[in-house]
């Protein structure tokens, strides 16, 4: 039935992620059949450059690239269905490509998100053995960072690879991919309702968001300088001299949605406060 678009650096930890969603989804159309309830029926396909043959070389000529994102497209085509959920698992690191796989959901009438595995480009130039490296550099700095607010990035998922506390939000995605009605296929065109009236979720998301901004800021910049969160906002995290892990980040997220999650927080100030908070962090770290 619905698309599953994984999306991250090289070597971020995507398979590993798609794996154990792959598995977690079996778990749950077992547990379906077994009560009889929706999703009993459905598969999972699994998807990624391995399967498809797609070779890392593929990323270094814009024509091979393109022959790829073909196969990939393909392949979600061809396997798509109201019964079938297909997991692509590569880079899909170009906004109209995700557009493009968005569309091809529409298409067929049934619902679609997206997974982020963030990593930081120097884990995963850790962990790499398969990349060239200069290939890694090059496609971090032409990644286009997915955005939740896209309808064709939406609902959108960040994992973070390198928490070993983080956990796969194996509920959130059953929810949003077998309960939640399909979309009809003109809703693109319907104005998009807020997504205000979910406040764990925005506090999820717009934490989420803050963190993406601050590894972003590391990534392209030296250690130390500002991070811009919102430039019109004027909201910025002022990095220190040393490197911030993600985990030392997620730690502070955590903390501050379970500070939260009980206070009614005016929406608007989730993130504001968030980077107030991630700064007081910071300098008492
Ligand atoms: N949390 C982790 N801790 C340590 N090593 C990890 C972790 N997650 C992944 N790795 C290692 O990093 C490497 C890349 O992982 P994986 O294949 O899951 O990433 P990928 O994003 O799918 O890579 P590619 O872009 O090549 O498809 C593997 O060697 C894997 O064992």
């Amino acid at each position: 039935m619905p698309l599953i678009t994984f999306s991250g650096f090289p070597s971020s930890g995507k398979s590993t992620w798609a794996k154990k969603l792959q598995v977690a989804l079996e778990e749950r159309i077992l547990k379906a059949q077994q009560s009889d309830e929706v999703g009993k029926n459905y598969k999972v396909i699994y998807h990624s450059d391995e399967t498809l043959g797609i070779s890392h070389d593929a990323y270094k000529d814009s024509n091979l690239e393109k022959q790829a994102r073909g196969n990939q497209l393909s392949a979600v085509k061809r396997d798509l269905s109201r019964t079938n959920f297909v997991i692509l698992d590569s880079l899909a690191y170009i906004k109209g490509f995700r557009y493009q796989l968005f569309c091809e959901a529409k298409g067929v009438v049934t619902p679609h998100c997206v997974i982020h595995v963030l990593c930081s480009r120097e884990k995963c130039l850790e962990w790499n053995n398969t990349w060239d490296e200069e290939l890694i550099n090059q496609l971090c700095m032409r990644y286009e960072e997915p955005n939740g607010d896209s309808r064709w990035d939406s609902p959108l998922f960040t994992i973070v690879s390198d928490d070993e506390n983080e956990k796969l939000p194996i509920d959130e995605i059953w929810d949003a991919l077998v309960l939640k009605r399909p979309p009809p296929p003109n809703a693109a065109t319907l104005v998009k309702p807020t997504s205000g009236n979910n406040f764990l979720q925005e506090l999820d998301k717009q934490t989420q968001q803050v963190l993406s901004k601050i590894l972003q800021h590391q990534q392209l910049s030296s250690i130390g300088g500002r991070a811009i969160i919102d430039k019109d906002q004027n909201l910025y995290v002022d990095m220190p001299a040393v490197a911030v892990t993600t985990g030392q980040l997620q730690r502070m997220r955590r903390t501050y949605i379970s500070l939260n999650r009980m206070r009614s927080v005016d929406i608007s100030r989730i993130t504001p406060l968030f980077v107030e908070y991630i700064n007081r962090s910071l300098e008492n770290d």
